[in-house]
């Protein structure tokens, strides 16, 4: 299957390592999300993989083959700067970046019809960039980076500052691209907005890839947690479940008189040890089984780092308890 791979790139700035042996694909078909902290060496990933930025070691290939410039000209590329010229007319600038693609006069002035009507910015044709609001800006930034029918999708934050009705229209198109074929990776801090989308996930930390795979695979690298709710003082509940070899238990966040158990590897399939324990004190109101969100995984490979002494590149956690990994997939 064709696939867009990203292979052992390292880029330093100066002294600066902002990606070290980062390797990954995209296949066709598939919407990757490209997530981690702010610094963390996505844009400059994105930057070489367009090849505005030349890598120091490693290689970026397109259906096996090294990305030249004939290739490169089927990407489309959504910049993080943003990269229209706020004077020239949105029309007028989407018709002359299709001409930079190699598109006809006729065939890019359909295109820039469709695509501005598509993304909701079709009124404002014969205006200067300038003069619309960011979002639509942005919605003409997209428009720019799908006007020339691209194969490869590589955009950086498309989401920032949509507002949710831009954010559904924006999902839909590269939900159909990726449907129609195309390999579509963008960055983006919306965790919530990736794990919806996204086939698969890459986290980088300090240019590497620490976790890869779909949201499901993520999961399973982490410990089972489930949560415990039993009509019974807590201490009772902790001292009772805590007897069962292998598993640690903890308050489960917020007001509450529920807790969280974790099994270690130990404790595999102890969940009915775990709920029989619980039942002798009484009734159950809640006994399931937690599931990580992407942004609580996140946080764990952003901890990892910092327990491994790398700098904090992202506010810290918000408290909550740090879920141990097992292993990572990468
Ligand atoms: N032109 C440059 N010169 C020097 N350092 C740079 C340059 N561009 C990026 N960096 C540094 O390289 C590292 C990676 O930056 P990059 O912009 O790729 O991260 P990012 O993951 O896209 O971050 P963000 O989520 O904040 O956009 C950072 O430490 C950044 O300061």
């Amino acid at each position: 299957m064709s696939s867009l791979e990203i292979d052992h790139l390292h880029k330093s700035y100066g002294s600066l390592r902002a990606l070290r042996d980062l390797t990954f694909d995209v296949k066709a078909g598939e919407i990757f999300g490209f997530v981690g902290s702010n610094g963390a060496g996505k844009t400059t990933a994105m930057r070489i993989m367009l090849g505005v930025l030349a890598a120091d070691a490693g290689e970026v290939r397109w259906n096996g083959a090294p990305l030249d410039l004939r290739t490169r000209r089927r990407v489309g590329y959504m910049p993080e700067e943003r990269g229209l010229y706020p004077k020239m007319k949105v029309g007028e600038q989407l018709r002359f970046l299709a001409g930079l693609h190699g598109m006809s006069p006729a065939d890019a002035d359909a295109a820039v019809t469709r695509w501005t009507d598509r993304l909701g910015v079709g009124a404002r044709r014969g205006d200067a960039v300038e003069k619309l609001s960011l979002g639509n800006q942005q919605r003409v930034q997209l428009a720019a980076a799908l006007v020339h029918d691209p194969d490869i999708l590589v955009l950086d934050e498309p989401f920032s500052g949509l507002d949710p009705v831009a954010v559904d229209v924006m999902s839909a198109v590269l939900r159909e691209r990726a449907d129609a074929g195309v390999p579509v990776i963008f960055s983006s801090h919306q965790l919530d907005l990736v794990e919806r989308l996204c086939d698969r996930v890459g986290i980088v930390r300090s240019g590497q890839v620490e976790a890869l795979g779909t949201i499901d695979e993520l999961r399973r690298t982490e410990r089972p947690q489930w949560r415990l709710d039993v009509q019974a003082d807590r201490p009772d509940v902790v001292t009772a479940v805590s007897a069962v070899p292998g598993v640690l238990v903890a308050p489960a966040p917020g007001r509450t008189q529920a807790v969280v158990v974790e099994l270690t590897d130990s404790a595999v399939g102890a969940e009915q040890a775990v709920l029989a324990a619980a039942m002798r004190l009484g009734a159950v109101r809640e006994f399931s089984p937690v599931r990580p969100t992407l942004a609580d995984l996140f946080r764990d490979v952003v901890s990892a780092g910092e327990a491994a002494g790398e700098p904090s590149q992202e506010p810290a956690p918000d408290g909550r308890r740090r879920r141990d990994r097992r292993k990572v997939a990468a």
